[in-house]
């Protein structure tokens, strides 16, 4: 891995890193978050949303005191591969920057759109073998990260401790920006989009009993409430699956950092109790 900036942040070290991913034939960029003293520490990752690179949660959410307080390792990895050889849309909601977190089955993406085995694999590994890491970790995201954070959690509860979301796509097979993401990267077959859907994941049991818990935080005032996001779907699937959500709704927020920033370090804690046990 290439360290491309270090910086110093309550009392830990914040790197940006590159490195060349065998997984989607790109080189990928992310920022790593070591707390002060020499670990091992437990790892959150985070996922973010459509248009964002490692860069919008590094430098907008907050998460670092929080995560130094805790002892904490937080990882943020960019939302796909990027380059002048990868496909892209000129919609902001598909192509680069865009990736939904699945592995794409159809051209012209599957070659390199393979962000779900890029975050549960190589990801991972890198940086167990890179930080002093105890190997227990969690995840969370944003939005189309959320939804990220939620399908990966619920695929692979074998890698993971913990999960929560801000604003989480709760059901992309029943949203605008899903149904267009999945019917590029996934093809006609809606039986294939189910299987990267928290909502309906839940309903079928994926999952199940492997998490006590999970935490949603989710605005009230976020224009894309209504059409996009549908919380309601996930707490429904829950509570006919037995599964515990706790959904948060806050009053007032919106779909910005401003609202992540303003809970993140529940969201840090909820999983440094959960990474500790
Ligand atoms: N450009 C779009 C909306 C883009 C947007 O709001 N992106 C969100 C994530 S949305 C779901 O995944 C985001 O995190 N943006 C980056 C930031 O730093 O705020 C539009 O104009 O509608």
């Amino acid at each position: 891995m290439e360290t491309l900036k270090t910086h110093a942040v309550h009392g830990g070290t914040l790197r940006y890193l590159r490195h060349d991913s065998a997984t989607t034939g790109t080189p990928m960029t992310l920022s790593v978050f070591t707390p002060p003293g020499e670990g091992p520490f437990p790892v959150l990752i985070w996922l973010s949303g459509l248009t964002c690179t490692e860069d919008n949660f590094t430098t907008k959410a907050g998460a670092y005191r929080a995560a130094a307080e805790h002892g904490v390792i937080v990882v943020a990895s960019d939302t796909s591969p990027r380059g002048e050889g990868v496909a892209d849309d000129p919609a902001y909601d598909l192509g680069q920057g865009a990736g939904f977190y699945v592995d794409a089955t159809q051209a012209p993406w599957a070659p390199h759109f393979r962000m779900e085995s890029y975050v549960t694999g190589e990801l991972i590994g890198l940086i167990d073998a890179e930080f002093p890491t105890t190997k227990a970790r969690s995840i969370s995201g944003h939005s189309m990260g959320g939804h990220g954070a939620l399908t990966l959690a619920l695929r692979h509860p074998h890698l993971f401790r913990s999960v929560s979301a801000f604003a989480p796509i709760a059901s992309p097979t029943r949203c605008p920006w899903g149904e267009k993401a999945f019917a590029a990267y996934l093809g006609d077959d809606r039986e294939a989009w189910a299987e990267h859907d928290a909502a309906r994941l839940i309903e079928a049991g994926v999952g199940d009993g492997c998490y006590d818990d999970i935490l949603i935080d989710q605005g009230d005032a976020d224009p894309f409430l209504a059409e996009q996001l549908k919380p309601e779907l996930l707490t429904a699937a829950a509570e006919a699956a037995g599964q515990t959500v706790t959904l948060r709704m806050q009053p007032g927020y919106d779909h910005s950092y401003f609202f992540m920033a303003s809970f993140i370090a529940d969201h840090v804690a909820f999983h440094a109790e959960r990474l500790k046990g």
